[in-house]
């Protein structure tokens, strides 16, 4: 496995006391890996740490094998995209791109090159001799993330680079950085406290607490298989209900499911919406009252009060909740339910 980052124990605490501890991770070549989770956990820390903007406490980043950290930032083989363009506003496209690579004393015919080759990455082939003023914000992010790639650094450093656009286009942009990531090969640290980004654009996320890793996986992973429950709090929806271990079986009233963490006494269930199941016939499952039904179109959220388990949400096919009221019985089950320790 070719390691391009590996961050060693990385500890920094601020002198208020927060900050990060005992962050170790590799980062393959080629991998783009998102640092998630919520305000204040860290994330930005270890960015601007990997970048030389911070100067840890201890611990060691390595890139292609080499410690960096004795390096200023503009001497290290990093690039930083920033959440703010950066663009320098009295100067076209062509001269913002460029900058970087008259410093490096290319040759013009090169930097031109380069130049043309980059805004067709982006997308943005004919923007060269507009000003940043005269781009929208999706289009200034690409120019961007332009200057960065022309610096063809090891590792790409994105802080939060599209929080400042609209859903639309936030989506749009997640598209193109992974067909950027698909065509140049260039590995990758992403930074956001949207769980959806993260799982979107992701090989593999990195969740954050309070400034230390709580689980490292694949976006399928962490969404099926949130190894604590903050990351099944953090991630997608849930439904929360408190379950007792009977028997070497985590039980729920009358259903019953595997106890894989083998747990014992009290513990908390957590069960995907679209892991519940429906229905109005004899048979097992926990009796409830269907307090609404909201379609969002391809799919309905139906929510079902179960009597001491509170409410609990379902995802149902639309087609399948037409026949459904608001105070109808329904029985409710779980495909899956996962335990966890009792809070
Ligand atoms: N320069 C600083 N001095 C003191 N405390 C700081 C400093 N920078 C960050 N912190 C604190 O360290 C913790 C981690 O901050 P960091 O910015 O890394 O978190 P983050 O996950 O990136 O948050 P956000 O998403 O809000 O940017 C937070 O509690 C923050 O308040």
């Amino acid at each position: 496995m070719d390691i391009q980052l590996s961050i060693r124990q990385l500890t920094k605490r601020y002198k208020t006391g927060d900050g990060v501890s005992d962050i170790t991770l590799d980062v393959r070549k080629g991998e783009l890996i998102t640092l998630l989770g919520p305000s204040g956990c860290g994330k930005t820390t270890v960015l601007r740490s990997i970048g030389g903007f911070l100067d840890p406490d201890s611990g060691d980043i390595l890139i292609e094998g080499k410690s960096v950290l004795n390096s200023p930032p503009e001497k290290r083989p990093t690039s930083m995209v920033f959440q703010g363009y950066n663009l320098w506003p009295h100067m076209t496209v062509y001269e913002n791109l460029a900058f970087g690579l008259k410093i490096r004393k290319k040759k013009k015919a090169e930097i031109e090159q380069a130049v043309t080759d980059v805004l067709q990455l982006v997308r943005l082939p004919g923007a060269a001799q507009k000003y940043p003023s005269q781009l929208s914000g999706g289009q200034q992010q690409r120019i961007a993330v332009a200057r960065s790639l022309l610096l063809k650094p090891a590792v790409l450093l994105l802080d939060e680079p599209f929080s400042a656009l609209d859903a639309k286009l936030r989506h749009e942009m997640r598209e193109e950085l992974r067909e950027i990531q698909a065509q140049t090969g260039l590995t990758m640290v992403f930074v956001t406290h949207d769980q959806e980004e993260a799982l979107s654009i992701s090989d593999r996320i990195v969740v954050m607490n309070h400034g230390h890793i709580e689980q490292i996986a694949s976006p399928q992973e962490i969404y099926d298989e949130p190894k604590s429950l903050y990351v099944a709090q953090f991630i997608g929806k849930m439904n929360f209900l408190k379950g007792v271990v009977v028997s070497e079986r985590v039980t729920l009233g009358q259903l019953s499911f595997p106890n894989p963490k083998q747990l014992s006494g009290n513990v908390s269930l957590a069960v995907r919406p679209e892991d519940v199941n429906l229905h109005d016939k004899e048979g097992q499952g926990l009796p409830g009252t269907i307090k609404q039904i909201m379609v969002l179109g391809h799919y309905a959220e139906v929510s079902v009060d179960v009597q001491e388990h509170g409410t609990i949400r379902a995802f149902q096919p639309r087609d399948q909740v037409k026949d459904l009221q608001p105070g109808q019985s329904m029985k409710v089950n779980f495909a899956k339910a996962l335990a966890y320790p009792a809070v």
